[in-house]
């Protein structure tokens, strides 16, 4: 139980940011709508004045008729230097370089010396691990439908893409970091490891994220790309939504590294085109994952062209690669029909192999992983 003394504290607290806030054209509500490891996220009004001051602001809450915002408040003062000086001013950069797309807008940012506010676009209806296990326990079947999982992770691909396009990889892609706005759309956040490239195959050290969606080569410790990493975070998303449950789990990296080495299983029915997806992202070879585009127009992501799977599957037993000549109207194809989004730059020729018969996966409802440390760059 907390203390007196503890309650007077946060209390006061409070009300300094309270004041802070109304200083800066805001009105802080005392809902508190999440905290991560140094900051509290609570509910808040831009007012009118500040409404007339910040054009991006007004237009945006003005098409959502509502004047709602999230304030992520980060106490610089009780974080340790090198994510004040490090992970913040990275997840400010990555938040104004890619607010063109479908992630959290960042609309404003204010600070003193001994906290940052991050006024951000609100996600009112949670993030995507919350709304995998409610609907699972809706529908008492683990795991969204494949058609609802097809239209979500249409929209958090092309985010990625967006961000693999202005060189800024996400390094922290899971469920807890995709939120879901009340239209239902995708909004991707917590860009506080992602990082800049300038070079598109440099290589990067750090262990980012949670061991749950980590790629293989960070686990083990190897020089990373940090775009193929993200790929790996994807696959491990698309079975959580398909399957409500993570493909492999184990605290330790090593004996994660063990488990995925024995490949992926599925125990319920998915189909053929998702699995086959899914194997394609799960690749333990970096280099054989399917790039965003071969995702993005994928037979999965485009149901349309699932007859062309079908055919090839009966015909040869394996399915199809995607020939560059079926690529390009396939795209175009997509692009008309708004199923891509922006497309990723580059095409990697992904491992479409059959899925593999493997061990089982992990049982029970989706957890919240707890995240690793950071060292290095
Ligand atoms: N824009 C938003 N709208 C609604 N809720 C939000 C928003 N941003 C953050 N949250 C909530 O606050 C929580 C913490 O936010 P965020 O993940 O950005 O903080 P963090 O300090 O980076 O967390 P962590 O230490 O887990 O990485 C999120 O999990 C989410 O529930």
């Amino acid at each position: 139980m907390k203390s007196c003394a503890k309650r007077e504290a946060d209390k006061k607290t409070f009300m300094e940011q309270v004041h802070e806030s109304k200083e800066n054209g805001y009105l802080l509500s005392s809902r508190k709508i999440g905290s991560g490891a140094f900051s509290k996220v609570y509910l808040g009004y831009a007012t009118q004045e500040k409404l007339r001051q910040n054009y991006k602001l007004a237009s945006d809450l003005r098409s959502k008729r509502h004047s709602m915002v999230a304030i992520k408040i980060i106490s610089t003062a009780k974080a340790p230097l090198e994510y004040s000086r490090k992970f913040l001013p990275r997840e400010i950069y990555s938040l104004n370089a890619t607010y063109k797309h479908i992630n959290i807008q960042l609309y404003e940012m204010y600070r003193n010396n001994r906290r940052t506010y991050l006024v951000l676009e609100l996600a009112s209806r949670g993030d995507l691990l919350e709304h995998i296990n409610a609907t699972s326990d809706r529908r008492e079947c683990p795991g969204l439908e494949e058609e609802e999982a097809r239209r979500l992770f249409r929209q958090i691909v092309s985010a990625v893409a967006h961000c693999h396009n202005v060189g800024i990889v996400h390094r922290d892609l899971k469920c807890e970091n995709i939120l879901l706005d009340e239209r239902g759309f995708i909004k991707l956040t917590d860009f506080g490891f992602a990082n800049r490239y300038s070079l598109k195959n440099s290589l990067m050290s750090t262990f980012c994220g949670s061991v749950a969606y980590t790629a293989p080569e960070i686990l083990m410790s190897k020089k990373y790309n940090g775009e193929l990493a993200d790929l790996w975070s994807l696959g491990v998303i698309l079975y959580a939504m398909v399957t409500g449950k993570l493909p492999f789990k184990e605290r330790q990296p090593h004996k994660m590294i063990q488990m995925i080495k024995q490949g992926l299983s599925f125990r319920q029915p998915i189909s053929p085109e998702c699995q086959n997806l899914i194997q394609g992202l799960l690749q333990l070879k970096p280099g054989a994952r399917l790039g965003l585009q071969q995702v993005a127009t994928h037979c999965w992501m485009l149901p349309a062209t699932s007859a062309i799977f079908h055919q090839a599957l009966k015909a040869t037993g394996r399915p199809p690669e995607l020939s560059p000549a079926l690529e390009k109207p396939l795209r175009l194809f997509a692009a008309r029909s708004g199923e891509l989004g922006q497309a990723s730059r580059g095409s990697r020729q992904g491992n479409q192999s059959p899925c593999r018969p493997s061990r089982l996966p992990c049982t029970g409802r989706l957890p919240r992983p707890s995240r690793n440390g950071s060292q290095g760059p």
